[in-house]
């Protein structure tokens, strides 16, 4: 990682350094030149020091850090037992060792910033740096928990090494990207017999201390929430002593911590297989099974545990509230059945990540091939579907959120997409790798979603030195570019806090949460939702609670017709085909078609008289003019044309300031007519045209829209239609207001759902600037409704 003051900095080295690595390709390899195992270690000891100093330093001075994702990186597919040892001297810089396997031991202590740094010595005496990256749990590990997880004197293979120099340092590096290429080994693993040590015999770290000494290291970091480095110092423990149930409770429950639920019931499973368990040990075990099964959504089964407890311990009162919790959750587990507003207010009072402690539902919807698109496969419908029903509630399987502090800011060169990301994503990613090595059925989902650069690769090669036990040896042999490349096809950004979710007059600022300090921008990747294809005019529309998300639903679906979410919702053709640029070149959905028909003259055309119509300092007669123009571009067949109704849009609200400002009424009538119509340019079907009010409202149909369709897509429409309320209000016309407010409502309901108190939470903005006028609408539709 290097620091810079600006993005500008920031994209200059990233051209540097992969003209560097171009030119590294060309150049010869040379031999490695030797380096004494005691000079290395002092060199690390003096580069950790300044690293702890850096990390722990309240410097003032802002740092921005740079980070790649999807450069060229390597993994070895070759089994163990079929590679052959070979020493650093007989090794020259540049050159992969395919068929070989580094044998080596640590000298000195580890370091990290964004790898970690270690110097080993080989059976000869030679020294070399090592920098791992991507390896479980040392994403944000650094001091003691390094210590932990790679003491001093640790014995570790290394699968095909290659020694390359390293971007920005005169010296050479032996760099692994893949966790599966270095094996850590165990005191008495075969591949160490006969090795002997040209600077002396040394203890296996694993046996410097007994079971109880790695029994204490673990609780000292599972007290310091290190639940990563507290797992390994038990797994020592355990490996010493495979017996030992309160060191394997222990373990189980940092497990729990990491939401590693698989791994963690594997324990406990062992342990109530146990036939002499100690007091307490097994309502212990049982209670922590139950929560585990409580983290796989398995909650009939979490349910059972938590009364097995309570017939072990009646006044378990843990276990109470375990089994009320787990008869909601199968509520919204099998009926969709969510208290939204609960959710709203839990997103709001916390920024962390799962504020929302609900279960996952999938509503009529299926997995099934198509055959194109990527994968080819897709989610489609499994019965008919009502716009506004509820699709699907899904948590991600990680998740992260940018941190950007004072002092430093963290972004990420994505060679996969080629766009600098921000700290989430990297993060994400790396968060990720813990849990691809601990859960086994999450592994199997994961590795069956379709990434752009190498397709479905779900067949994975086992890796022959996996040890169950062990807390960083991966089940398969890991191609960590291809996880960089099924995260950059599928992850999905969000927002914690309720940003998101509340509508606000103006337009929104995307660089800015908004409403609250408690707004961050997150990144998640969820299984489910990583099948749903997209569309520019999509069949549901995708919401996020936090990191929560909600798919519904926005039109009329029949059984079996593909279900389609938008991953941009830009409105111009050109905006589009460049946001959705890491998924796919060109966009096969009806709105693209039609757009590309139109050729590049017409489509330019269009977004220079948009531009026209939205800027401010057009006179209004000439942007009136415009509008006439832009319809113009278009051909009769398009049914959806996103940004004519953003300039209709745009009009209407000039209109609406003039209207407020002069009470014209003229203005107002005009603005209501062009919002209509913009309205209708984003597929909405007006049933109610009118402008003159109604003295009798029962004539009025109950909603002035079709409610065939939520196009939720484009623009705000629940924004629309309150704008034409307030026009209403404006020109006297209280029942045709009080239609465009139920109109509202209908679409708070469709796309939130529930009902007028979440109505509220999600418009308080509004309320409170609208005021009595407001008020005094929606106290009717609630006495109407009580
Ligand atoms: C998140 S995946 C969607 C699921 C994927 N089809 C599968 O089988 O797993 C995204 C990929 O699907 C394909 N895709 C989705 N929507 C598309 C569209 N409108 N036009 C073309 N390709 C699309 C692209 O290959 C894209 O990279």
């Amino acid at each position: 990682m290097q620091r810079f003051n600006s993005v500008d900095d920031m994209i200059a080295v990233v051209k540097a350094a992969k003209d560097k690595a171009a030119a590294e390709k060309q150049m010869p390899p040379v031999p490695m030149p030797y380096t004494p195992p005691f000079l290395l270690r002092m060199q690390l000891e003096f580069q950790r020091k300044e690293l702890m100093d850096e990390l722990t330093s309240k410097s003032h001075k802002k740092n921005m850090r740079l980070t790649y994702i999807g450069h060229e990186g390597f993994y070895s597919s070759t089994p163990l037992q079929n590679l052959k040892p070979i020493l650093l001297r007989e090794m020259q810089i540049r050159v992969r060792y395919t068929g070989r396997l580094l044998l080596c031991r640590t000298v000195g202590p580890a370091s990290r910033l964004v790898c970690v740094t270690l110097g080993v010595e080989d059976p000869d005496g030679w020294a070399q740096v090592v920098s791992i990256y991507n390896f479980p749990g040392t994403h944000a590990a650094f001091g003691d928990e390094l210590d932990t997880m790679f003491p001093e004197n640790s014995i570790i293979a290394i699968r095909e090494p290659m020694s390359k120099m390293a971007l920005g340092a005169s010296h050479s590096h032996i760099r692994i990207d893949s966790p599966s290429d270095i094996v850590l080994l165990k005191p008495g693993d075969p591949l160490l017999s006969g090795v002997r040590w040209a600077t002396g015999v040394r203890q296996h770290p694993l046996l410097n201390h007994a079971t109880v000494g790695w029994k204490e290291i673990g609780d000292k970091h599972f007290r310091s929430q290190q639940y990563f480095a507290a797992v390994v110092a038990y797994s020592n423990a355990l490996h010493l002593n495979r017996e030992n149930v309160t060191i394997r409770l222990n373990r189980s429950l940092a497990r729990l911590r990491l939401k590693h639920y698989e791994a963690s019931l594997r324990d406990l499973q062992t342990i109530l297989s146990s036939s002499c368990l100690g007091d307490g040990e097994e309502v212990k075990a049982l209670y922590r099974s139950a929560q585990a099964h409580y983290g796989l959504e398995r909650f009939a089964e979490a349910k059972a545990l938590y009364e097995r407890c309570l017939s072990l311990n009646p006044s378990l009162e843990e276990a109470v509230a375990g089994v009320s919790k787990c008869t909601q959750r199968l509520c919204e587990q099998s009926l969709g059945d969510f208290d939204w507003a609960s959710m709203f207010d839990a997103v709001s009072r916390s920024a962390s990540l799962g504020a929302c402690e609900v279960a996952d539902y999938v509503g009529p919807i299926k997995v099934a091939p198509r055959s194109s698109r990527g994968g080819g496969r897709g989610v489609f419908a499994t019965q008919d579907i009502d716009a506004g029903e509820l699709l699907m509630v899904l948590k991600p399987i990680a998740a992260a959120v940018d941190q950007p502090t004072a002092a430093s800011s963290f972004w990420s060169f994505n060679f996969l997409t080629n766009a600098m990301e921000t700290q989430s994503r990297y993060d994400l990613i790396q968060k990720l790798v813990p849990m691809l090595v601990a859960e086994e059925s999450l592994t199997r989902g994961f590795f069956q979603l379709y990434s752009r650069n190498n397709g479905v690769k779900s067949e994975q090669v086992t890796n022959d030195h996996f040890d169950v036990e062990d807390s960083y040896s991966p089940p398969f042999l890991v191609d960590f570019g291809h996880i960089e490349s099924i995260c950059s096809t599928n992850w999905f950004g969000f927002r914690t806090g309720t940003a998101a979710l509340k509508r606000k007059f103006g337009p929104d600022d995307d660089d800015d949460g908004g409403d609250s300090p408690m707004t961050e921008k997150g990144t998640g990747l969820y299984l489910l939702a990583s099948y749903f294809n997209h569309s520019c005019i999509p069949n549901a529309g995708h919401q996020f609670f936090s990191d929560l998300m909600v798919i519904r639903a926005t039109q009329s679906i029949k059984q079996d017709e593909e279900i389609t979410i938008s991953y941009c919702s830009h409105a111009s053709y050109a905006s589009r085909e460049k946001n959705l640029k890491p998924w796919f070149d060109q966009c096969d959905c009806q709105l693209c078609i039609d757009d590309r028909l139109a050729g590049s003259n017409r489509r330019s055309a269009r977004e220079s008289l948009s531009k026209a119509v939205r800027n401010a300092a057009t006179p209004l007669p000439q942007a009136r003019d415009a509008l006439q123009k832009m319809v113009s571009t278009y051909s009769s067949q398009e049914r959806v044309r996103p940004e004519l109704s953003t300039a209709y849009h745009a009009f209407s609200h000039r209109l609406q300031q003039m209207a407020h400002e002069f009470v014209s009424k003229a203005a107002a009538t005009e603005a209501i007519e062009k919002e209509i119509q913009s309205l209708e340019w984003l597929g909405v079907e007006v049933t109610e045209k009118g402008i003159t009010e109604v003295s009798d409202h029962s004539h009025l149909p109950t909603l002035p829209i079709s409610t065939r369709r939520i196009p939720n897509t484009f623009g705000e429409p629940d924004m629309q239609f309150l704008m034409i309320f307030g026009m209403f209000v404006l020109l006297g016309c209280p029942n045709r207001a009080m239609s465009w407010f139920r109109a509202a409502i209908w679409m708070s309901e469709k796309t939130i759902g529930g009902g007028i108190p979440m109505f509220k939470r999600t418009h308080s903005d509004i309320i409170r600037v609208l005021g009595p006028v407001l008020a005094e609408f929606l106290s009717k539709i609630e006495s109407e409704r009580a």
